[in-house]
């Protein structure tokens, strides 16, 4: 396991590399061309602006958390073969930087969807919260304002301003995608970009779909085990892997998040960790990394990837806001790296006792 942040590069993010380097145990960063847009070649040139800029400060580039993918790409549009090319492009610049691990999700319109950015919590932090009752009743072209506002001023991930003004078109063009369609959009275009992932060792992980369940009735289809199991064998190579989010597959709690792990041994290239607390069906807050503050397992989902042998980059994912901080909703500094010290803190604790067992602790 390697512990990393995310980073959103200088020009978006309010926390620095610097800080992040003090982080105890965290080696690199997880960070991407936030300008760019999906469906853009990314340049040699920026990714190694970027790179050297991250190198400076004595981290690496532990992965890409996105290279986002062209909605052409996911409705399966005649254009989506020009889109396939240009990501095909950028993998190879990233491949040539170096650069092997790139996390990417297949979700329709909306990437991760929540109804409050700034849920209080009785101790004062604030939370990311999500609540289907009044997701129902939000218009889905009043989201992105709704978002927008509550952001702290930043842009959010996968909500930026553009898509803004789009989202009827949107809905318009996914309205003949149903799952099976979008499944085979995903397949069309992992088989089209695995020759150069192999060529250049790129792992592709994609991100779990955040909920796990259907929004404004678009598909899911990274959902759950089973769903995930079909994916993985439909192209069976290594290169073909996940992104476990913990708080996405927890937000449904029957994935038992620690099987999951276990099934997929060897196709987990990259972990998101956190944790929430289920209030009822599709209801939930975000909570700080400790088990004990929220509904999952910390021990046994670290426990888990410790046992798959884990060897790629973890993160702590989104974190409360704490102390005061101002930033953008889930990526402030403070929570994270309490949360990246508690799961070093876990990692350390079951590596040490697997190996006093095997040694003989008890002799
Ligand atoms: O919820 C988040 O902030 C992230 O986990 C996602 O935005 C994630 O980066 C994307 O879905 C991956 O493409
Ligand atoms: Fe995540």
């Amino acid at each position: 396991m390697k512990m990393t942040l995310r980073w959103f590069g200088s020009k978006h993010d309010n926390v620095t590399l610097e800080q992040i380097k003090q982080i105890p145990g965290c080696v690199g960063v997880i960070t991407t061309l936030y300008d760019s847009k999906p469906g853009e070649v990314w340049s040699r040139e920026a990714i190694q602006a970027m790179r050297n800029e991250v190198e400076s400060a004595g981290l690496e580039v532990s992965g890409i958390e996105s290279v986002n993918i062209h909605d052409d790409i996911k409705i399966g549009l005649p254009t989506r073969d020009k889109y396939i090319n240009n990501y095909i492009e950028t993998l190879e610049n990233l491949g040539e930087e170096g650069i092997n691990l790139v996390c990417y999700n297949f979700m329709p319109v909306f990437d991760w969807t929540r109804s409050d950015l700034a849920k209080v919590r009785p101790d004062g932090s604030t939370v990311l919260s999500y609540d289907q009752e009044v997701i129902d009743k939000i218009d889905p072209d009043k989201i992105f304002k709704e978002m927008e506002a509550s952001s702290n001023g930043f842009v959010l991930p996968g909500w930026e301003p553009e898509r803004l003004g789009k989202v009827r078109e949107l809905f318009e063009m996914y309205k003949d995608v149903d799952e099976e369609k979008l499944f085979e959009n995903l397949i069309y275009f992992l088989n089209a970009i695995m020759p150069t992932c192999q060529k250049y060792g790129i792992k592709m992980a994609i991100h779990m779909d955040d909920p796990a369940w259907s929004v404004f009735n678009l598909p899911r289809i990274i959902n759950n085990k089973e769903n995930i199991q079909r994916m993985l064998d439909a192209v069976s190579v290594e290169n073909n892997g996940l992104t476990i989010c913990t708080g996405s597959l927890g937000s449904n709690p029957d994935n038992d998040i620690p099987d999951i792990i276990r099934s997929f041994k060897g196709r987990i290239h990259f972990a998101h960790i956190r944790n929430l607390v289920h209030h009822g069906p599709g209801k939930f807050d975000e909570a700080a990394h400790l088990s004990s503050d929220g509904s999952l397992d910390m021990y046994e989902i670290v426990k888990a990837l410790y046992d798959i042998g884990m060897e790629g980059p973890i993160r702590p994912d989104h974190g409360r806001m704490i102390w005061g901080e101002k930033a953008m909703p889930g990526y402030g500094l403070y929570d994270r790296a309490l949360g990246a010290t508690y799961l070093n803190g876990l990692w350390e604790a079951i590596d040490k006792s697997v190996k006093q067992g095997m040694l003989g602790f008890n002799d």
